[in-house]
């Protein structure tokens, strides 16, 4: 961060170094904030009260000031942030600044796009710096952020505002270089990084060592505590140090004293400073909330982006399949302005050039909730557009913050569906100012006949088609709210028509009997008929050779998995389900007939020729929804096969027996004409050639062991008289006649 200085120099410095700290530490030791007041709340200091020491035991005060030059803060970080161009603070700053300069933990929330990084990056700074920390005494700050490219950010603004100071610093994220990392990391004083990474140096990189911590800032704190994080930030935290400043912020901050308790905050200060504000969101940001059947929204989009040519436009949906179909789909139609698409599974460099394209660049970007949070897009960006509703209230407040940051303006659109309006109510009880409108469809460009052709045209694009499908319905059917998010109401045909599929692909979780089923045109605005909300039924896997196919399976069976863990005894219910067969599924295994089935198994087949198993006919298709077999009928049709199949089988033995024995005479008749012809010198004189035939017929007549089998046959053919044969064979004949 600093140039190397002559070795005077160094003195030089170190002596006005060890002067400022004591001075910096006297003044904020004489002006510090009662723990627990709002510096806000204190009238501010006229601009041109003295900075600093006024005599020998009095400083002047900080606590309620507004210009960062009044704080008591080092000289290099005061060149950092003037050079930064930052002058005045913004509100989070003037009420934490204080706070945190006298090292005590906090808990700060404010809304999207008003200062809280500087909040942080600056007590950072002046923490190391007046403890003198050095290259040598290895980490001393830990910055954690959720995603790579906020992380990255906040990377840009410690090494604006730090600039002067002599600290390493380090940004460790998933996709840089790992083996590169390992060899530097033991030499940096600040580390931003995403969890994740910084674990795996914590597991891996020799020597590592966090054990002297200073500060541990949660940026975007409550998404670092949430569910999503949790294993990797517990196994962290019980590797740093106890005794250390930690610092949380977010526009949408925790309160849970268990997330506290975690982090072991030490009284920490809560200091929200917009919890009396209006709205819980910027004030210069126009929000419109907008009614959009699940079928119009690409019409509405595509509508949306070619109304608005010259905006800068962030377009956010719920899945990276979702964004790369609607991304790769648009780009072929040419709306006339670039697009991009952003999402978790790009590799990160590209991720990186992307974003600081969208940043230079007039463009849409279509992105997952990867940029939903901390992204200062710094040439501001004109509009946020939701098309996929957000998780909850406290997603939205992110989405929407990516514009209208700082002191700029912004516009931002939510589609909801109709089924989701309970959304709009969220916003509302949460203080979001909203405008209700219904979409304008004398507007609307249809683009699901030009999605359709395209689909006909760029094969590579089907795929992607169902997977956006596919994943957006199971995005629905996972949403924990699910007073908001009611997947049996969802139009499916009717959207997979919109994305230009021509059949609606197949979702094995899903029973479609009771997913909403409009006619296409039907409107989707008519209030729905209330429909059952038990629907998922576990089938069984069909083989596949398609890789895709087949791990898509395996998503939708773990998503059941889940689904049974969470859902309890609906969940068993399931589970138990699975174990029935049901039509669909025996008629889909059993294509062929099985030529190694057991004698007597009779073949039945359908209406359409297709062979069925014997109790294929039994399930019941139309009357229920579960397509469970009837247990009585079911042993009664065993019964009665078995049956059938006894007499059946004294049948073919008959037939059998009948025919052995006209053989066996046949063959009496043959060796008595050859001894009567040959002569033979004795009584044991057969040929080799004659005793061979016998015994293949005998092989040819016997399916168990050849000995047995020949006295069964000779038992049994003496056993029936030649009435009894003729009544048989009369019997077979007019069993094959009916
Ligand atoms: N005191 C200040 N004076 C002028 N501009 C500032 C000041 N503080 C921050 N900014 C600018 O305001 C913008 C938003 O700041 P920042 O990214 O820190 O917001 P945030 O509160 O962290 O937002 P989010 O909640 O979205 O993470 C940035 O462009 C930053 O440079």
């Amino acid at each position: 961060m600093k140039k190397p200085k002559s070795k005077q120099l160094r003195i030089q410095s170190r002596t006005s170094e060890v002067q400022e700290i004591e001075l910096l530490e006297k003044w904020i030791e004489f002006g510090k904030p009662e723990s627990g007041s709002n510096p806000l709340s204190l009238p501010p200091l006229p601009a041109k009260s003295p900075v600093g020491r006024i005599d020998e035991s009095t400083y002047s005060q900080y606590a309620g000031c507004t210009k960062f030059q009044q704080l008591p803060l080092s000289k290099n970080t005061k060149d950092g942030v003037r050079q930064s161009g930052y002058k005045i603070m913004t509100n989070i700053q003037r009420a934490s600044l204080p706070h945190a300069l006298c090292g005590r933990d906090i808990l700060g929330a404010a809304k999207t796009g008003s200062g809280k990084t500087l909040a942080f990056i600056i007590p950072v700074l002046e923490k190391l710096y007046k403890a003198r920390w050095g290259l040598e005494d290895g980490v001393g700050s830990i910055i954690l952020s959720p995603t790579r490219e906020l992380a990255n950010q906040l990377f840009g603004v410690l090494k604006s505002v730090g600039k002067h100071h002599g600290f390493s610093a380090g940004l460790l994220i998933g996709g840089n270089e790992y083996d590169e990392e390992k060899d530097h990391v033991n030499r940096m004083n600040i580390l931003i990084c995403t969890p994740g990474r910084l674990l795996k140096h914590m597991d891996t990189t020799p020597n590592f060592d966090c054990s002297q911590l200073q500060v541990l800032v949660l940026d975007e704190a409550d998404r670092i505590l949430d569910a999503g994080f949790k294993k990797e930030v517990n196994a962290i935290i019980s590797q740093l140090p106890k005794y250390r400043q930690t610092l949380l912020f977010s526009a949408t901050q925790t309160k849970s004293v268990k997330d506290l308790a975690r982090l072991s905050l030490k009284d920490p200060e809560y200091i929200a400073v917009d919890e009396e504000a209006i709205a819980a969101t910027p004030s210069r940001l126009q929000q419109k909330v907008m009614l959009v059947p699940l079928d119009q929204k690409l019409d509405m989009l595509w509508s949306f982006i070619k109304a608005h040519l010259n905006s800068r436009i962030l377009v956010f949906l719920s899945s990276c399949k979702q964004v790369r179909f609607v991304y790769e789909a648009f780009k072929k139609l040419r709306p006339g302005i670039p697009l991009k698409c952003l999402h978790g599974r790009m590799k990160q460099i590209k991720r990186t050039f992307i974003l600081q394209q969208f940043v230079e660049q007039r463009s849409v970007l279509f992105s997952t909730d990867v940029s939903s949070r901390g992204l200062d897009f710094n040439k501001g960006v004109d509009w946020v557009v939701q098309v996929d509703s957000p998780d909850d209230v406290a997603s939205y407040i992110h989405r929407v913050g990516r514009t209208a940051r700082y002191d700029s303006v912004g516009r931002s659109v939510l589609f909801l569906l109709p089924s989701e309006m309970k959304m709009l109510e969220r916003l509302q009880e949460k203080k979001i100012p909203v405008q209700f409108d219904k979409a304008n469809t004398k507007r609307l460009q249809s683009v699901s006949g030009l999605l359709a052709a395209l689909l006909a045209k760029y094969t590579d694009l089907q795929p992607l088609a169902q997977r956006a499908f596919k994943t957006y319905v199971k995005s629905i059917y996972k949403q924990k709210d699910k007073e908001v998010f009611d997947v049996t109401k969802l139009p499916i045909d009717d959207f997979s028509a919109s994305l230009g599929l021509p059949m609606t692909p197949q979702l094995r979780y899903l029973d479609r009997k009771n997913v909403d089923k409009k006619m296409p045109g039907e409107s989707n605005l008519v209030p729905e008929v209330p429909v059952k909300k038990d629907l998922i039924k576990l089938l069984r896997q069909k083989p596949t050779n398609n890789l895709f196919e087949e791990s898509e399976e395996e998503e939708e069976l773990d998503l059941l998995k889940s689904k049974e863990t969470a859902d309890g005894e609906e969940g068993k219910a399931i589970a138990a389900d699975h174990l029935l067969p049901t039509t669909r599924v025996l008629k889909k295994k059993k294509l062929k007939i099985n030529v190694h089935r057991p004698v007597g198994t009779r073949v039945v087949f359908d209406e359409e020729g297709n062979t069925l198993p014997p109790l294929a006919t039994l399930a019941d298709t139309s009357a229920t929804d579960s397509a469970v077999l009837d247990k009585d009928k079911v042993m009664k049709r065993y019964a009665e096969m078995r049956e059938d199949m006894k007499t059946r089988d004294q049948e073919d033995k008959l037939l059998d027996r009948q025919r052995r024995k006209e053989k066996r005479i046949k063959e009496k008749n043959k060796h008595k004409r050859a001894r009567d012809e040959e002569e033979v010198e004795d009584e044991d004189g057969f040929s080799d050639k004659d005793t061979r035939n016998v015994k293949k017929s005998k092989v040819y007549f016997n399916s168990d062991s050849e000995e047995e089998g020949r006295s069964k046959v000779a038992l049994k053919t003496d056993a029936i008289s030649l009435a009894e044969q003729e009544e048989l064979a009369l019997k077979l004949l007019s069993s094959m006649n009916s």
